[in-house]
């Protein structure tokens, strides 16, 4: 302890015994949080039973203690759920150890930024691909964003070729995703309050979560191991191809200390790549998507930098995106503009700290309001509004604007590692659409625009709950170019 005990940061009043459990807002509380910095600050204070949560709503909050401070504050919280579920293979939510550091060492090897540059064929694939699917089956535009995604990164981590949203592990990620993502939020569930619960039969009313704990580890189990064995099997066989499971596996054996614990740490890496890629980016993309139907002048602004650049003879590709500034722009402010994960990846402080003249307890839960840091109006005028030209200035992104980027990962040691693979996804999405195709809105029942910040999720990803539109070819040239596209007629990804 600090010989000099300090004051805890303000927040709402507390109760005793329950602390802050009836205030903590449980539907878009980034909202709330956000709304109580004009009354606490950017430091805020909640209890709720075994738990100090520190919600901090401003960047300079953010960088002050998650990256400046990164050795106090690069843990993760132990969630009671993940008592029940075991997730030592998911290192995202692995405290901060030796363990942690050598799965995300050996993520880092595969996902930095310069070898993220060998998976762009399969991303540009993947993107012309999705433009062939939007003409063939146009009324199933959501589950084609889903897919360039997920198949992007079954490619990538283990040389898995998916055509279809129905394929076994795709739909093993979906339902992961959707059991595993709500026991993510800080307090959603009853356990997290009540601790002890955990100890009650299956079978009891309310013990839904157990239920659910149950079927989240069989699937997870699944997820974590079948592809992967598909992958050992080839090596096995000689028939493998270049994949960052093979090439994990084939390094790690090469060290034959201990070749369980080798295995075991390639198996994690590969299936955290998996489950962390495809929700997050596929999330972006939906914003995109509805944000150029409910802002056409802005789609055509972009239409008309890529003719510009791009010409109607050929599609986009990875070389012109230093002249694609405008599409930039609106691949950052995609990612501002409805953010993927509002609150971030809770961290632990790992012992007593003071900042701004308050302590922070030992072990308190750190969340950063990222949310609240991109729809911060000193930063971001009129926040609500997708206006990509307030990253430009001079025909060239304007470096005084804070980058989003630097916000929507999260912050110092624990920063996303596969923003680069997803950012260069997204830039090559919006590029090959609005390249091609023109985005119309699919107006409410009655009559109104779709609003997309009604939008409530159950989740930490946050993303439009639909994506109003409909997707037509610009003209027959671009038509021709989606169906000529050599990348798709022929595989030249090798
Ligand atoms: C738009 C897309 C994405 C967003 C918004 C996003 C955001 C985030 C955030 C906020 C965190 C937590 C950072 C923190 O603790 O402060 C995170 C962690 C992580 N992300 Fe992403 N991410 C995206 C895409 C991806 C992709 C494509 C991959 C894999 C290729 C990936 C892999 C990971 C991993 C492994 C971690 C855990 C890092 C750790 O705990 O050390 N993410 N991401």
């Amino acid at each position: 302890h600090l010989s000099n005990p300090l004051p805890l940061p303000p927040g709402p009043p507390r109760y005793p015994l329950i602390g802050n459990a009836l205030n903590t807002p449980t539907v878009m509380p980034w909202k709330t949080f956000r709304d109580w910095i004009k009354t606490y600050g950017d430091v805020i204070y909640l209890q709720i039973p075994k738990q100090s949560i520190i919600i901090l709503g401003s960047a300079r909050a953010a960088t002050d203690l998650l990256e400046k401070r990164s050795d106090i504050y690069s843990d993760r919280p132990k969630i009671v759920m993940h008592e029940l579920i075991p997730m030592r293979w998911n290192f995202p939510l692995l405290g901060y150890s030796s363990e942690w550091r050598a799965n995300r060492r050996e993520f880092h090897q595969y996902f930095n930024q310069h070898a993220v540059a060998n998976y762009q064929s399969i991303q540009l694939h993947e993107c012309r691909a999705f433009l062939k699917r939007a003409l063939d089956n146009p009324t199933q535009i959501g589950q084609h964003i889903r897919l360039i995604y997920s198949a992007i990164i079954l490619k990538v981590v283990y040389d898995m070729d998916i055509t279809d949203m129905k394929h076994e592990y795709v739909q093993l990620a979906e339902k992961v995703a959707h059991n595993v993502s709500p026991t993510l939020v800080p307090g959603k569930f009853l356990v997290e309050f009540l601790p002890f619960l955990k100890y009650l039969p299956k079978w009891l009313p309310g013990m839904h979560f157990k239920r659910n704990a149950t079927l989240c580890e069989e699937l997870i189990r699944q997820m974590v191991n079948g592809p992967f064995d598909v992958v050992k099997q080839s090596i096995a066989e000689g028939t493998h191809g270049k994949s960052v499971a093979a090439s994990l596996i084939e390094r790690l054996q090469s060290h034959a200390e201990s070749e369980g614990l080798q295995e075991e740490l390639a198996r994690n890496v590969a299936g955290s790549a998996y489950l962390a890629a495809a929700d997050t980016t596929t999330a972006a993309a939906q914003s995109f998507f509805v944000a150029m139907s409910l802002y056409p002048e802005i789609q055509r602004k972009g239409q008309a930098e890529i003719d510009l650049i791009v010409g109607r003879d050929r599609l986009p590709d990875f070389n012109d995106y230093d002249k694609l500034v405008y599409v930039q722009a609106i691949m950052l402010e995609s990612m501002r503009w409805i953010p993927v994960i509002p609150l971030g990846v809770p961290h632990r402080a790992m012992r007593e700290d003071e900042y701004m003249g308050f302590r922070i307890p030992e072990g308190a839960t750190i969340l950063a309001n990222i949310w609240a840091m991109l729809h911060d109006p000193d930063d971001y005028p009129d926040p609500e509004r997708f206006n990509p030209g307030r990253f430009l200035k001079d025909g060239r992104i304007n470096p005084d604007v804070r980058d989003p980027l630097q916000l929507a990962f999260g912050f110092g040691r624990r920063i996303c590692p596969g923003r680069w693979l997803s950012s260069a996804s997204l830039f090559m999405t919006i590029a090959s659409v609005l390249h091609t195709l023109d985005i119309r809105p699919i107006l409410e029942p009655d009559g109104k625009p779709y609003d997309p910040f009604t939008t409530i999720v159950d989740g930490v990803i946050l993303s439009p709950d639909k994506i109003p539109c409909t997707l037509s070819p610009r003209s027959q040239s671009a038509e021709r170019l989606i169906c000529d596209d050599v990348l798709n007629t022929s595989d030249m990804r090798a």
